[in-house]
């Protein structure tokens, strides 16, 4: 079979590279192409990979002949043309929480640099002055936010504001009223009436036909004198000439703005104010932001050119995209827990039974069976797995699913648990990396995140045999990178090592010779 080639056309983290490189693809980087250049490039390709200055046309997938996935390695596609992508069968997916506290706390950066007129003060003592009366500022605390989109960096804003002591309104039709509870966040209807009481706006929203100049001069006109308005969503909604001329008759105060109508941008009606903070697109740039973009975009192309299912394709999915969100993150949970019982138990399993708990238990759970026959058969496996599919998959592998519904998920907001033919695992998923975690196994507690090379051990526990167990992987040069134990009422253990260098016959045998009794697995995840 011929080597994939993977074309990204903007600056990623390394580790993207570093783990498509690692699966034995071949990697292009090529920065700065023209679209014509890229029209002409791409026909080699089997994916490709953006950010958000590569506009990804209908003419350019046209020219895409081998095509199979686009990553967005960053949150928003409005610069890929999906309708276009999907006519033609190619998957696009985006990294959709790689960058969402980077990007809330870039929005207070700016909050607060308006708010204490940092970027002027700053810019008068680098011309050797020593003002303070000019650059007197004026505080968050007990002011009044106004949240446009409270989705998921809408919300993080919110959550944060709430710490400085505002009082935070919002304004977004499709958020429920629950969750602008559990935000503090005050909801509000009338666009003019928020305008009306906001002593700072800031801006979530994504550009559409609805959203594009929502803030004209209309808007401006109802503002309270001396407001401050943040951008970091999208150009375009807030009509940039009219926040010019409300700057220049002195009503805003202060606005902080990320996104431009043209990017790169040298030159708009905005530069010419210093109480214009502006900043290059950077809301998303922190290096660790970054790095989750790349890490996760990578992994995600390979699942789609490997044929696994894609837990953030955007167009090829059928599921919703709130079910998207809720159920996506436990698919790569889903196939971790289905490789581990293919390795545990060496066989399919005839009864393969899928318990969803927590929120979980209240969505469409398609995604996980899915990612459970991936990660089960993912030894054995012909074509591609997909939530359509996966219960056809199963019955044509002579697998019985037996799906339950679980409203507790105990500890956690959702968890998973899958038993075959007898083995048991559970994970969860939480935090932003978003990495599954392995919370149970064969009924032992643990809390794991698996790496790409396990032992599993399971034994009668006696002092002295962690330090066996320490000792004969040392003397193999296998370095144990993280390890749990579970202990069981009956007095069995079970250990869970993330290890690195070579598991060899060898040293199985040498563990199972020195711990009597001993169950002994060597996980490939
Ligand atoms: N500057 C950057 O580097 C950067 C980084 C990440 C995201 N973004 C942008 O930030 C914005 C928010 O991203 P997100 O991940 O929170 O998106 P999201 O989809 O989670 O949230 C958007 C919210 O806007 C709401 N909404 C949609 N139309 C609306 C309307 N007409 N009126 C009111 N609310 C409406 C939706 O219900 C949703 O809750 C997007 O525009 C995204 O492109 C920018
Ligand atoms: O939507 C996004 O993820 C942001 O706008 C960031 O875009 P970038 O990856 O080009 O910085």
């Amino acid at each position: 079979m011929s080597q994939k080639k993977v074309l990204v056309t903007e600056k990623i983290a390394d580790v993207a590279l570093e783990t498509l490189e690692a699966k034995g693809y071949q990697v292009d980087v090529n920065l700065d192409l023209s679209p014509q250049a890229l029209a002409e490039a791409i026909a080699d390709y089997d994916a490709l990979i953006v950010r958000s200055a590569t506009n990804v046309t209908a003419d350019i997938l046209d020219a895409a002949q081998n095509l199979k996935i686009i990553g967005r390695a960053g949150v928003t596609v409005d610069n890929i043309d999906i309708e276009a992508a999907t006519e033609r069968d190619i998957i696009v997916c985006n990294a959709p929480v790689s960058n969402i506290v980077t990007a809330a706390e870039h929005t207070f950066a700016l909050l607060l640099a308006c708010a204490r007129n940092v970027c002027q003060a700053n810019a008068s003592m680098h011309a050797g002055q020593w003002e303070r009366a000019p650059f007197t500022g004026v505080e968050l605390y007990e002011k009044t936010l106004a949240i446009f989109g409270l989705g998921r960096i809408g919300g993080l804003v919110a959550e944060r504001a709430r710490a400085f002591g505002m009082n935070v309104v919002g304004h977004d039709p499709y958020c429920s009223p629950e969750r602008a509870q559990a935000l503090g966040v005050t909801l509000l209807e009338d666009v003019d009436e928020i305008c009306a009481i906001a002593d700072f706006i800031s801006v979530h929203l994504p550009l559409t036909e609805d959203t594009h100049h929502m803030f004209g001069p209309q808007q401006f006109a109802q503002m309270k004198d001396g407001v401050i308005v943040v951008n970091t969503a999208r150009p375009g909604i807030v009509d940039q000439k009219a926040l010019a001329d409300f700057l220049a008759a002195g009503k805003v105060r202060s606005c902080g703005i990320d996104v431009f109508e043209e990017e790169p941008c040298t030159m708009s009606p905005l530069h010419e104010f210093p109480n214009a903070i502006l900043t290059p697109h950077i809301a998303a740039v922190t290096y660790e932001a970054q790095h989750r973009a790349g890490a996760q975009i990578a992994e995600y192309v390979w699942e789609g050119l490997e044929g696994s299912i894609v837990p953030t394709a955007i167009n090829i999915s059928p599921l919703p995209p709130d079910v998207v969100d809720l159920v996506g993150p436990y698919a790569p949970a889903c196939q971790m827990m289905g490789r581990i019982l293919t390795q545990i138990n060496g066989e399919m399993p005839k009864v393969l039974k899928i318990e969803a708990c927590g929120l979980l238990a209240q969505s469409d759970i398609r995604v996980l069976i899915a990612g459970l026959m991936d990660g089960l058969l993912s030894y054995r496996r012909v074509g591609s797995i997909t939530p359509a599919n996966a219960e056809a998959v199963a019955a044509r592998h002579g697998i019985k699913l037996d799906v339950a519904l679980q409203p507790d998920a105990e500890e956690y907001a959702s968890s998973v648990r899958a038993m075959a033919d007898g083995t048991e695992v559970a994970a969860t998923v939480f935090g932003i990396s978003q990495a599954p975690r392995i919370v149970s196994l064969m009924g032992y507690k643990i809390d794991m995140v698996p790496s790409k090379s396990s032992l599993l051990l399971r034994y009668e526990d006696a002092p002295g045999r962690i330090g066996v167990i320490g000792t004969l992987l040392g003397n193999a040069d296998v370095n144990i990178t993280t390890m749990q134990i579970g202990v069981s009422p009956d007095g069995s253990a079970l250990v869970f090592v993330n290890v690195t260098g070579e598991v060899s016959d060898k040293l199985l045998r040498q563990l199972r010779e020195a711990i009597p009794g001993l169950d002994l697995w060597r996980l490939a995840l």
